[in-house]
């Protein structure tokens, strides 16, 4: 497509944009009585419209059934988890069976390890993406120290080459079978915070299930934001937040993958609690925990209705958008866009002030772009917030800045790039 620097072009893409109608359907954050340009959703997705309806639903369930909304109303609470699987399996490209709607993210990843991570003398090793989000970090730092191993040895990090600034999957299969006789999980990120790679999860689970070892991916970047197909890849597990690219407000309820072959693996670990017991048996309160076929039988803990009813929300915003297909064509587009105005500043300007660092290749990124700023970085982005853009900080010198296809606009993003613009000389 080719992109054209006037705000007559963004208002036309507006206007042909078959998601256009998706925007009124969230609140967006006012600036000087006008609507921001909030480009944040890597971080904090928006409020639905919708949101209070759905959690106040739940608060007259809540005073009006009291006890008897486990079994009452028009979405008793018991299953109410059970009816947001067929919409987050879809985002996912998972079976309902092998999704679960629970607890949050870092949580999450704790259990799924509990059950994928059962190292011996000969398989310990757990192989991260260099520079993964710091929560991952100590869970897999955490979880190889509490089975009596060094992190120094067993956790094996993957950085780019020398002078380049994401990785290579041929280097990421290579180092994968580089260490696959003491390998017990390859663990990565869907998309890396920082950089905004999307990493290649089909290469990188068969080249783990080649060397013997699980591939688990945390998606906290991913779902919501680019299409996939979690069961068709083998993948063995995932985990995400819903907060970022699914709307479900800060703190939202997680979910887990696990692949449907491992249903039937008696050998795997698990920490159990009673929402994971099957649910034919439960209220009979019997001894022995007999799990839950399928990913819902990694629950733990009661469902926290409130936050199943914001996700619900969300949900519904999803499923009336058809797949991750249509969101993701917008998304192709307006990151592409960004990334035109961006390289179109550094040509006028004679210089790269902006450098992006997340992939060129669309299909190696989701929607955010994050852009190492070469001078005055720290005000650039002070000065982008006091005009109505929001974006996020990285330290040392990093902006993200996430169009998001359900309600950023083409306009929104030639805003963004003409405020950078503009700071060059105002700063
Ligand atoms: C990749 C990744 N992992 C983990 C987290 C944190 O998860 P939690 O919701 O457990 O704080 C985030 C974002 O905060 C993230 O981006
Ligand atoms: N989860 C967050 C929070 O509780 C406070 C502030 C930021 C966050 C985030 O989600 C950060 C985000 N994962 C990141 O990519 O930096």
């Amino acid at each position: 497509m080719n992109y054209q620097n006037d705000l007559a072009f963004a208002r036309e893409q507006d206007r042909l944009d078959p998601l256009k109608n998706f925007r009124e359907q969230f609140l967006i954050p006012q600036h000087n009585g006008a609507d921001a340009v909030y480009l944040c959703g890597n971080s904090l997705g928006l409020q639905p419209v919708t949101a209070r309806t759905y959690l106040n639903d739940q608060l007259n369930n809540w005073q009006n059934l009291a006890v008897e909304g486990w079994f009452q109303g028009e979405d008793p609470w018991l299953d109410y988890h059970q009816s947001l699987s067929g919409s987050i399996a879809r985002i996912v490209g998972a079976q309902e069976n092998e999704v679960a709607v629970m607890n949050s993210l870092t949580v999450n990843l704790h259990l799924l390890m509990v059950s994928f991570y059962k190292p011996n003398s000969k398989r310990f090793k757990i192989i991260i993406e260099g520079g993964a989000f710091p929560s991952d970090q100590y869970a897999v730092e955490s979880q190889v120290k509490h089975h009596g191993f060094d992190p120094q040895s067993a956790v094996i990090e993957i950085f780019p080459r020398e002078g380049e600034l994401t990785l290579r999957t041929e280097d990421i299969v290579n180092t994968i079978e580089q260490h696959k006789n003491e390998l017990a999980v390859v663990l990565f990120a869907g998309i890396n915070y920082y950089t905004g790679q999307f990493f290649d999860l089909k290469a990188i689970t068969d080249a783990a299930h080649q060397a013997g070892a699980y591939a688990g991916f945390d998606l906290a970047h991913a779902a919501g934001n680019v299409p996939l197909q979690l069961h068709q890849w083998g993948a063995d597990f995932a985990c995400w937040c819903s907060y970022k690219y699914m709307n479900s407000g800060p703190g939202g309820i997680s979910g887990i993958f696990v692949h449907e072959r491992h249903f039937t693996d008696t050998t795997m670990n698990r920490f159990a609690g009673w929402w994971g017991y099957r649910r034919d048996m439960r209220f009979l309160m019997a001894p022995g925990f007999d799990a839950e076929q399928g990913a819902n039988g990694w629950q733990v803990s009661t469902s926290p209705i409130p936050l199943l009813a914001l996700f619900k929300a969300s949900m519904a915003i999803f499923d009336s958008a058809g797949n991750m297909s249509i969101i993701r064509d917008k998304s192709l587009r307006l990151t592409a866009y960004l990334e035109f105005l961006i390289n179109e500043i550094n040509l006028r300007q004679g210089e790269e002030l902006f450098r992006i660092i997340t992939p060129a290749d669309p299909q190696a990124r989701g929607s955010q772009l994050s852009v190492v700023c070469k001078r005055n970085a720290k005000s650039t982005f002070h000065f982008l917030a006091q005009n109505g853009v929001i974006g996020d900080w990285r330290e040392p010198d990093v902006i993200r800045l996430s169009p998001v296809p359900l309600y950023n606009t083409f306009e929104d993003v030639y805003k963004t790039a003409a405020l950078m613009e503009a700071s060059i000389k105002a700063i």
